[in-house]
This record gives C-alpha cells, structure tokens and sequence, in this order.
C-alpha cells in the first residue's frame, strides 16, 4: 500500500481525512530486519466493528413494484404481502390462521445488537402476525422466512448450519443427503378423490399408490408443524416450463439451505419484476424431509412418505432429504397438468443443432439423458423433462441434475466445468484438506449427483425452447449386451419400446459377476406419470406422424457379451452414433433386419468399427448370443401383457399394431 495519497474513492466510498499527514513514529537507527510501522494509511470512517460490518452490504438495488391500481407499493407493503402469502402457506388448517412469519436470519444482529423480530422495538423490519389471539405455544413464536435467498447466502447458511456441507476445490457445495440417497417411488402416494379417481392410472403396475384426503392432511399438518417449529424456513418461489403460456408457479418451503440451493437451480428462476407480480402460487412443496411420518397413520408403510393432492395442489415430504423427490415429485404434477392441455410431458433430454433439427432422447436412470444431451456441437434445451405442444418442445426445468459417478473431464467437458460455484454436489467424496472432489469414490451411494442452473451450461439455449423434434432417440443400457448399439425404428416400434421402457442394470460390482436385470418402466418414467401409459404413447405417435419424426434405439449399455464378459460400449462410439442421427446421414446408411427384435440396424457408421454394429459378431459364444437375445425377448413379451388389454386407437387397432412390434419368435 502506497502511503499518505489517500483521496480514495471509488473502492468503498471513504473519503481520506484532510489535513496534515500523520507523522510517522520514528524509533532511532533503523535497522533492516526491524518492523515497519505503517498506520498512515487510509482508515474507515466506521467507530465501531459492528458500523464497520455494517458498511461492508449494500442493499440490493430496489425494483419499482407497481399494483394494480397503478401504484407503486413501498418496499414495505410489499414485503407484507409475500409475508402474508407465505404465513398463509404455513398455516395450520386445525388451528391459528398461519404462524408469525418475519423475513431474514434469526441469526443476524439488528443494528442494537437484539436478535429478536424488530417489531417489539418499533424498528422498520417486515413481519407478519396475523391477528387472532396465541391459543398454542407455537403461535407465540415467530417463523423466520429466508426468501428467495442467492446462491452465495445459501451457501453460507449451508456451511454454518448443516452438518455435511463443504466448498469443494471447484467451488461447488457438497452436501449430504442423509440416509436416502435416491427416490422413494414405493413411499410415493397419491390422494385419491372424486377427481383423480377417475382420471388417473390406478391399480397393477401404476406408480399412483393411493392415499385418501384425511390421511393427506395428517400428514400435511406434521409437515407444516414441524416446519413451523424451525427458527427458520427456506421459501423459493419459482417457475416450471419455458414455455410462457403453460408456466406454473410453485412455492417450495424446506428446511435445509440444501434443499432451497437445489431447487434455486432446478427451477426456473423469475426475475426481480417477475418476483413482484407472483402472487399466489400454482402448486406447494412442503418439505420436512428431516422428519419422520407417524407408521401409525394409515396407508404409511415405513417413516417415508411422499404425498401428492393434485386437487390441492400440494406436496407434502417427511422422512426423505433426497432432493431429487422435489424435482420429480413436480414432474409428476407436470405429467397430471399438461396432458389435459393436450400436452405431451416427457422424461427426456433435448437438444438443438445449428440447422434447428431437434432431438429427444428418452431413457431411464443413467441411460444417458444428461450425458448425451449435453453435447458442446448442439444448444441444450434440457437433460430430464420437456413439453411437446403445438408449436414446438418446452423444457420443464431451470437446471440440470447430472450423475457424477467416474464423471471426467475429458469424456464430459461440460459437465465438468460445470460443476463449479453455485453447483449443488451431492453425497461425493473430497479430499478433507484440498477438497478436490473424487467422482470415483461411491463410499457414499453411486448416485452422486451435480444440480447446476442450466446457463452452467456454454451452449444453452435460453429461453429453453425449440421447434417440434426430428429425431426421438430412446436410450437403453442393455447390461445383456444383445441390443444393437443404433436400431431404426418404425412408428410402432417406437411406441412398442416407449411402452416397454426397457433398461437394464447391473447390481453392485464388488462381489463378482451378477446377472444383469432387467427394468421396464413405461414411458421410460413410469414412477412419474399419472395417467395410464397408453395415453402417452398415443399422444407421442401423433407428435411424431404429424412431423415426421424418426424414432430410434440407441444402446449405451454391453457389446461384446453381457455384463461380466463385454464391456460397456464406449462413449464416444455412442457419440458418433448420435452424431450420425442428427446429420441425416444414418437415414441414408444400408440397413439389414435383425432376427427376433426385427430391428433395422445399419451396416455402417463412420468413425465406428462395423463388426460392433450387429451384436452377434462381436459375441464369441454365439449360442449364448441366441439364449440371452431370446431371454430378453421373453422378458418383453411378459412385460407387455398387462397393456394387451388397453386398447388404444381406432378398434383398438393401435395397440395390435405396437403389440406387432414387439420381439417375435
Ligand atoms: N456409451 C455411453 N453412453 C452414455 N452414457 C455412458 C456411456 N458409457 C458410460 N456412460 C455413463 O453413463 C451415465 C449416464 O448418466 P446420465 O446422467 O446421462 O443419465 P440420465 O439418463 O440423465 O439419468 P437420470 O434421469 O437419472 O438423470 C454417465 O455417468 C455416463 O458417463
Ligand atoms: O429423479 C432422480 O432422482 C434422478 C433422475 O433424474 C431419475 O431418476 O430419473
Ligand atoms: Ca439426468
Ligand atoms: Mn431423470
């Protein structure tokens, strides 16, 4: 620091005192290894470190609220209303009308150093109380509100407050998600009413587990009781769906810093002008994943549930931190909400070339949606849930929910240099003392997961919306390796496989060879879809006639034998192959017919050894080849059962074309 110049400004705003410099202390003979004494710097114009601290905020710049009437609302009558908007969403519905609710950490200090809400001092503080006497100890306390907080001040809130919260070397917060460290789908529940009755998909192979109102409401007055016994709650208030005339308003209440983070990336986040004008939200997420069910509620089977009222148009979750629940539990309201709008909902990823050709790829867990969406030559639009409307794909979402299980650099570039400030990490392992994270340690779950807002993303394409889809690209992880790597399919094929929704997986790697196994969900999202699969899949086989889509399958999974004699198909063959999908030029290779499945699969790919193309080349037992493809196709065949009976289409002519589809031997 250059001493004695002090007209700083322009670097906080102090102004250095005129007048005489300060002399400097002079002590005799200087020495060289003496100590310099300096103090002739500018200082602070603050007299206490608390003024001091006080300086170092400014407020944010305020925005010009305008009512209905016209006006502009002062920032206080603004804050009231949100405050009155969030106390009722807490509100108990057996006792007082909502809690006291004030904004801000009951942490921080007022400027006379109480901690408590201002309004016993009369100081300018927002609150809200609503007026009804106290009649239980709860009433009397007050619930401090943190809305709407920034990626910085959540992180803070993490690392002070939660156990298992950490800045890791590339500036993401890691944190831990408890016991569950995946969805619950067999503590999911859904209340059955005169409504959802009869308009949802109920009964064998639903993922609909019924619950009824009362039931609902137990636990939805557990969940706001445990949540207004906190200090203090978190409130996002954001949106779903880029597309602007089918945007949902949702209000998120958690009680974890963690949970508000991922949700602030997950969503779509408003701007401060979009904020001003929310008003009441679409659909509300009571988050107390903290805390247990009661096992003696009815319908509870273990201390999870995860509870959704479309009539009320609310989410009640207890007894799970895995925030993914939050994510798909909308997803489901979204498979509920658009299909009355003749909208197709989608568990899929979504990209754009540079020409405008959209692609969809559909895919269970770890199929690779996000890795394979996710490609730095197209714009993303989304990696996990879309809209198919009229004019074109919308994407759900505000951010991307990638695995980061063996996650490289070199093999996802942009995944990777994602993961950095703002990036919620979840259950990985770090170093304790550089903290570099290490994505091959599943001491935690394999299920590790990176939720960053998808502008992380270079080339993504904002707003998140593209044209209607020329390619449908379904993926499947095929661990008995007889699935070709790319098949083209016909209309019926595609609707035969989005049906099916085939993957399968392996078991843990620790103890030997398993047999892969295989999971058919239908839709490719059966734990998230609310009406029978069938109207799905016909609403996707008019998207895709009406515009001429290509469908396809692509195998991310064996080659060269199942799990334990070949190896996962690499990567970047798998990328050459999408390639080749979205230039056109695989609709122009030579294809051959593959028994059983009756697949078309091309005898070429630049870039890809051609012997891979068919599995049964690269498969030196041939007649384990034939056993294990037949093996498969039996298990298709008894999946698929349980749809015979639902006829779709015309005479029900659709679903004896698609049922044609399927393997035949
Ligand atoms: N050939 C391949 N194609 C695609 N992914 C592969 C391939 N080989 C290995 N992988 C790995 O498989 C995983 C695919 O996971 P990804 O996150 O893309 O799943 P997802 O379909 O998005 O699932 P979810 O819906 O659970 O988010 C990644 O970890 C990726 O690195
Ligand atoms: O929902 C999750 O936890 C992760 C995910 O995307 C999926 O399973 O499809
Ligand atoms: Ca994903
Ligand atoms: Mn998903």
């Amino acid at each position: 620091m250059s001493a004695g110049n002090g007209n700083a400004n322009g670097d906080g705003g102090f102004s250095f005192p005129k007048g005489p410099a300060i002399p400097k202390i002079t002590t005799g003979a200087k020495r060289d290894n003496e100590i310099c004494h300096d103090d002739s710097g500018p200082t602070v114009k603050a007299t206490t470190l608390d003024e001091l601290h006080s300086l170092q905020k400014k407020r944010s710049a305020p925005t010009t609220p305008i009512n209905q009437s016209g006006t502009a609302f002062s920032e206080e009558e603004r804050q009231k209303i949100q405050l009155q908007s969030i106390s009722a969403s807490l509100a108990s519905l057996t006792r007082e009308s909502g809690p006291k609710v004030v904004r801000g950490d009951p942490a921080e200090k007022k400027a006379d150093g109480s901690t408590t809400p201002a309004y016993a001092h009369g100081q300018h503080q927002s609150i809200f109380s609503p007026a009804l006497g106290a009649v239980s100890d709860s009433s009397l306390k007050f619930t401090h509100v943190l809305y709407n907080l920034s990626p910085a001040e959540l992180y803070e809130q993490a690392i002070k407050y939660e156990k298992g919260s950490f800045i890791t070397s590339n500036g993401a917060l890691a944190t831990l998600s408890g016991a569950k460290t995946g969805r619950a789908p067999r503590d999911k529940r859904v209340v059955r009413d005169a409504t959802t009755e009869d308009e949802l998909w109920w009964g064998k192979g639903s993922p609909n587990i019924e619950m009824d109102e009362h039931t609902f409401m137990v636990n939805r007055e557990r969940a706001v009781d445990y949540l207004n016994s906190l200090e203090k709650v978190f409130v996002n208030d954001q949106f779903l769906n880029w597309d602007p005339e089918n945007r949902i308003k949702v209000r998120i209440v958690s009680a974890r810093a963690y949970h508000s983070l991922f949700m602030h990336n997950m969503c779509i986040r408003p701007t401060p002008e979009e904020l001003e004008s929310f008003g009441t939200p679409d659909f509300t997420i009571y988050n107390a994943g903290q805390f247990p069910c009661n096992r003696y509620t009815h319908y509870m089977t273990s201390s999870t549930s995860v509870d959704l009222n479309l009539s009320r148009r609310e989410m009640v979750i207890l007894g799970t931190q895995y925030a993914g629940e939050m994510k798909k539990g909308l997803f489901s309201v979204m498979h509920y909400l658009m299909p009355k709008r003749r909208i197709l909902s989608l568990h899929s990823g979504c990209n754009m070339g540079k020409d405008g050709d959209v692609a969809l790829f559909f895919g269970l867990s770890g199929t690779g949606k996000t890795t394979l969406s996710t490609d730095h030559n197209r714009y993303l639009i989304g990696d996990d849930e879309h809209c198919w409307t009229e004019t074109g794909v919308s994407n759900i979402e505000g951010g991307c929910y990638a695995k980061c299980v063996d996650l490289s650099r070199e093999k996802e570039p942009d995944i990777w240099n994602a993961i950095k400030f703002g990036t919620v990490l979840e259950n990985v392992v770090f170093d304790e003392h550089t903290r570099e994270v290490d994505y091959s340690d599943k001491s935690v779950t394999e299920n590790t997961r990176a939720a960053y807002p998808i502008e992380f993303i270079p080339n993504a394409k904002i707003p998140c919306v593209g044209p209607h889809p020329k390619n449908v690209i379904l993926l499947a992880c095929d661990a008995f390796g007889v699935l070709p790597p790319v098949s083209k399919l016909n209309l019926a094929q595609t609707m035969y496989h989005f049906i099916s929704g085939y993957t399968a997986l392996v078991a843990g790697t620790e103890d030997g060879i398993k047999e892969p196994t295989a999971t058919f969900s239908a839709c490719f999202g059966a734990a998230f879809i609310m009406l029978h699969p069938t109207k799905y899949a016909a609403m996707l086989a008019e998207k895709m006639k009406r515009q001429g889509a290509t469908g396809w399958l692509v195998n991310t999974g064996w080659s060269g034998g199942s799990y334990g004699v070949g190896n996962r198909i690499k990567l970047a063959y798998t990328r050459k192959i999408i390639v080749a999908i979205h230039s056109g030029s695989l609709l122009e290779a030579n294809y051959k017919k593959t028994d059983i499945f009756g697949f078309e699969i091309p005898t070429e790919i630049e870039g890809i050894p051609s012997e891979i193309l068919d599995p049964v080349n690269s498969w030196s037992d041939k007649k384990a080849h034939k056993e294990t493809l037949l093996k498969l196709g039996g298990l298709f065949k008894k999946n698929l059962e349980t749809f015979a009976n639902h006829k779709i289409g015309v005479d029900g002519k659709l679903t004896e074309e698609i049922l044609a589809a399927g393997p035949i031997f």
